[in-house]
């Protein structure tokens, strides 16, 4: 089962895999240009550098996540300094400097609206079945009518169990609605030999956008 405190375990015992080092290229690649100041949703954010290269475009970047040890791991690893308010069952920590706020707690607590824009990797797939709906409904809502997405995604075959998720193209569809568009992808089986040892012929990652 996949509850709050496993991921609050994975963080404890350094199981964090999903990290990644720099800025992801896809989302340097994918990123639409939108106005300065758009608020920019990054939901299940983990401490992942690609808030560090929105929040540097000049959008106001607002990060989600569970665990206070990525917080803690993110804003010490970037030297950032910040300020911290508690609102509700949420803390927030805003950072000095750079137009960014983290947001410590459970995201289907977190009920700001009128998001500009959304980055979604390793969010949505990393929700079991059970909550990959209410995921995507609560983040929905938290976005204007005229909001930006970009969606990371994966899709493999075999019987691997997630997180991450293996979620197919009609289920991207479904869940997000008819105007995601499915703008790139590539089968990481082909290149990456890890995969192919774990038993996969496919294990493709899709880039995806709402475009208004
Ligand atoms: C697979 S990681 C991806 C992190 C980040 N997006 C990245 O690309 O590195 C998923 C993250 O979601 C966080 N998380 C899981 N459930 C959550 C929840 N209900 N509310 C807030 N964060 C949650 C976990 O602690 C973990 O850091």
């Amino acid at each position: 089962m996949i509850t709050n405190e496993f991921w609050l375990d994975r963080w404890k015992t350094g199981r964090i895999g999903f990290h990644q080092e720099g800025v992801n290229p896809k989302l340097i690649a994918f990123w639409p240009t939108l106005p300065k100041g758009n608020k920019v949703l990054v939901p299940l954010c983990g401490k992942s550098n690609d808030m560090i290269w929105l929040a540097e475009q000049g959008y106001q970047v607002t990060g989600v996540e569970l665990s206070s040890l990525a917080v803690i791991q993110f804003l010490g690893d970037n030297d950032l300094a910040y300020e911290t308010y508690q609102q509700g069952e949420l803390k927030i920590h805003t950072v000095t400097g750079l137009p960014l706020r983290i947001v410590e707690g459970d995201y289907f607590l977190f009920n700001d609206t009128e998001f500009d824009a959304c980055y979604d990797r390793a969010a949505m797939i990393a929700m079991p079945d059970s909550k990959r709906t209410e995921y995507v409904t609560h983040t929905l809502q938290r976005l204007s009518s005229t909001a930006s997405v970009l969606l990371v995604s994966l899709h493999y075959d075999g019987d691997k169990q997630g997180p991450p998720f293996s979620v197919d193209d009609d289920s991207v569809v479904s869940l997000w609605g008819e105007q995601i568009q499915k703008i790139a992808s590539e089968n990481l089986a082909l290149t990456n030999p890890q995969h192919k040892e774990e038993g996969h012929t496919i294990f493709e990652e899709s880039v995806w956008r709402i475009q208004p």
